[in-house]
């Protein structure tokens, strides 16, 4: 498989709308620059859409599942089966993901990239399923090239068929016991940040169960020994098939232009991953909070992201994507709908007036 051929190109945004975007913001009844981060959001859709009167239409949640074979050593406070019953639980309704997809009437695509359980056939799931689980990152790489790859190419193409079917706002979800794991690993080798910058407690670990998480990262970071120079590599030797297909959708939804809602750490390494393959996706996402999972704050740093909220939200799933969700709507409303100035007859400051001299 020739990876060019099955990447999608993410094209830089054009900006030649940005000054009379800029000017529409500006003109609406409100002191400058008042609505904040709404402002830039607002900004980032129209340019994104290409027009002053942009419109979101079926948001749509991809939350992509699977397993990970380095939980073998005692990463997590969870049992891999966790993650396999999660997915019933987002299939029946009753998960988080689900509770904030009903209140914002948003889509919820549930995907098998790789756990370790053979669903029902008749089930809401879509099978993508790559493998059953990786394979343990200490001792190998979790996913061959090809696996990977194909992982990529799915989403991709999953996220390309949302497209189609009108969706051109999309947040990224992930089920995955472990996943903090091959997420920290991916952004230590990525942005060549020491792992102990990048760990976090996850699901809840306890500081010896921290110290044994962060010994046996390390321990498989010298194993490989790799420089973060090639991301796909990257992503073969710490990957999770959910964050691989993950990446891959991000992709395809840049590249169709629709709005990328990025959720906590986990989306964010997916999205690390993305970006060293077509930096332009950058411009398509919205940082929708900052996650309690310690490293997330750095990992957003170093993409120069400012996320919308900071609520000490670390579950995954999503669901910072799914909360965030009416605040972009928020954006593209007051864009929309907001009087101007002269529409409404409100006086604009005095010039001059609130300078110092
Ligand atoms: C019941 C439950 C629901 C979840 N929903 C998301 N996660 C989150 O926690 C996992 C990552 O944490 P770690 O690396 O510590 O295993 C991922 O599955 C993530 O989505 C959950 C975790 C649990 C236990
Ligand atoms: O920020 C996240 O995405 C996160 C943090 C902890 C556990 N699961 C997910």
């Amino acid at each position: 498989m020739n990876l060019n051929t099955i990447l999608p190109k993410v094209e830089s945004l054009s900006q030649s709308l940005q000054a009379a975007l800029v000017d529409k913001i500006n003109h609406k009844t409100k002191p400058l620059g008042a609505l904040g981060q709404l402002e830039a959001v607002a900004l980032q859709v129209g340019l994104i859409q290409q027009t002053l009167t942009p419109q979101l239409s079926n948001p749509t949640l991809m939350v992509f599942a699977g397993d990970h074979g380095v939980v073998n050593a005692g990463v997590s406070p969870y049992p891999q089966a966790v993650t396999a019953q999660m997915v019933l639980n987002f299939l029946q309704g009753g998960a988080a993901i689900n509770v904030f997809a009903r209140q914002h009437n948003m889509r919820l695509r549930v995907i098998d990239a790789g756990v370790n359980h053979e669903f029902d056939a008749n089930t809401d799931l879509i099978h993508a399923k790559v493998a059953a689980g990786t394979a343990n990152f200490l001792q190998e790489a979790a996913m061959t090239q090809s696996q990977c790859e194909q992982a990529l190419a799915t989403g991709a193409s999953l996220a390309k068929q949302e497209a189609a079917a009108g969706a051109n706002v999309f947040g990224f979800g992930e089920m995955g016991i472990g996943n903090t794991s091959s997420a920290s690993c991916l952004m230590s080798v990525l942005c060549a940040i020491p792992i102990e910058e990048c760990v976090g407690r996850g699901t809840g670990l306890d500081d010896a169960g921290l110290a044994q998480k962060l010994s046996v990262l390390k321990q498989a970071i010298d194993f490989h020994g790799m420089r973060g120079d090639n991301a796909l590599e990257v992503l073969a030797t710490f990957g999770g098939y959910e964050i691989a297909m993950m990446a891959g959708a991000m992709l395809g939804a840049a590249e169709q232009h629709a709005v990328l809602l990025i959720d906590g750490f986990i989306a964010t390494a997916a999205l690390l991953v993305a970006a060293q393959l077509q930096p332009n996706i950058l411009q398509y996402c919205v940082f929708t909070h900052c996650s309690g999972e310690a490293g997330h704050r750095r990992l957003l740093a170093h993409l120069g992201a400012t996320p919308l909220l900071d609520i000490g939200l670390r579950l995954g799933e999503g669901t910072g994507a799914a909360l965030a969700y009416p605040l972009v709507q928020a954006a593209v409303n007051f864009l929309n709908e907001m009087a101007s100035f002269e529409s409404a007859g409100v006086s604009t400051a005095e010039a001059g007036a609130g300078e110092t001299a």
